[in-house]
């Protein structure tokens, strides 16, 4: 496949599951704050992955205006319930008014304003079906850390942006954000109590099933 030809397939994928107007403008208040949510390709696999699992616990690191976290609830059952993580008040109030247009029960989710690293350790032990970790790489490890003792055995770590815009596949590329992001996924693949995969989409999703 050439260069050209690849592209066109990838932004096919990207926008095969089209996104509601919900998820339209809760995407355009996660630009108005600066923040680079998941892509629309990432958000349906994501779907796909809270489906699957049957996802009824699920956290989300760094939940900004709630466009991943409508992705994962549409996959997630009716009874599932989504805590939605971030330290930002001014984030996590576009997240609110996100799951309020989108019409979901108070219950189905659970907002924490916090620093993930003093909220996660208060988190249960194998009590959750998948973790999202987003935002910035620094914290990804102690993160992941947290997130493997959070998921019960066949549950998910995403890592979403585990490209960093493609830096990661660059050799050269030797950054803070890019080498933290590169360990990450170094250290996912050599934990033989996970089966990891590197998806090309959006930004890359990085993803870890905790075996039995
Ligand atoms: C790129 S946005 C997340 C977008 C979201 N995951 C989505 O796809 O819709 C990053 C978010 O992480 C939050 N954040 C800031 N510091 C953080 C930290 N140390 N750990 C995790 N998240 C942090 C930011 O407030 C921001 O809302």
């Amino acid at each position: 496949m050439t260069a050209d030809a690849a592209r066109t397939a990838w932004l096919y994928g990207e926008g095969f599951v089209p996104e509601d107007a919900v998820v339209q403008r809760a995407r355009e208040r996660a630009e108005d704050l600066g923040c680079a949510a998941v892509s629309p390709g990432a958000g349906a696999l994501l779907s796909v992955l809270a489906a699957t699992l049957g996802a009824r616990a699920v956290v989300e690191v760094g939940t900004s205006a709630g466009v991943a976290a409508l992705w994962l609830l549409r996959g997630m059952p009716d009874d599932g319930v989504l805590t939605a993580i971030d330290p930002e008040a001014e984030h996590l109030r576009a997240a609110r008014l996100a799951f309020a247009e989108a019409g979901l029960p108070p219950v189905r989710t659970r907002v924490i304003a916090g620093r993930p690293q003093e909220v996660l350790p208060r988190l249960a032990d194998g009590g959750y079906d998948l973790v999202l970790i987003g935002g910035e790489p620094h914290a990804w490890f102690d993160f992941a850390v947290e997130a493997l003792r959070m998921l019960r055995p066949g549950g998910i770590l995403a890592v979403a942006g585990a490209l960093q815009g493609g830096n990661v596949a660059d050799r050269a590329a030797q950054d803070e954000a890019t080498t933290a992001a590169r360990e990450l996924g170094r250290s996912v693949l050599a934990d033989t109590g996970l089966v990891p995969a590197l998806v090309p989409v959006g930004d890359g999703l990085l993803l870890a099933v905790k075996k039995a």
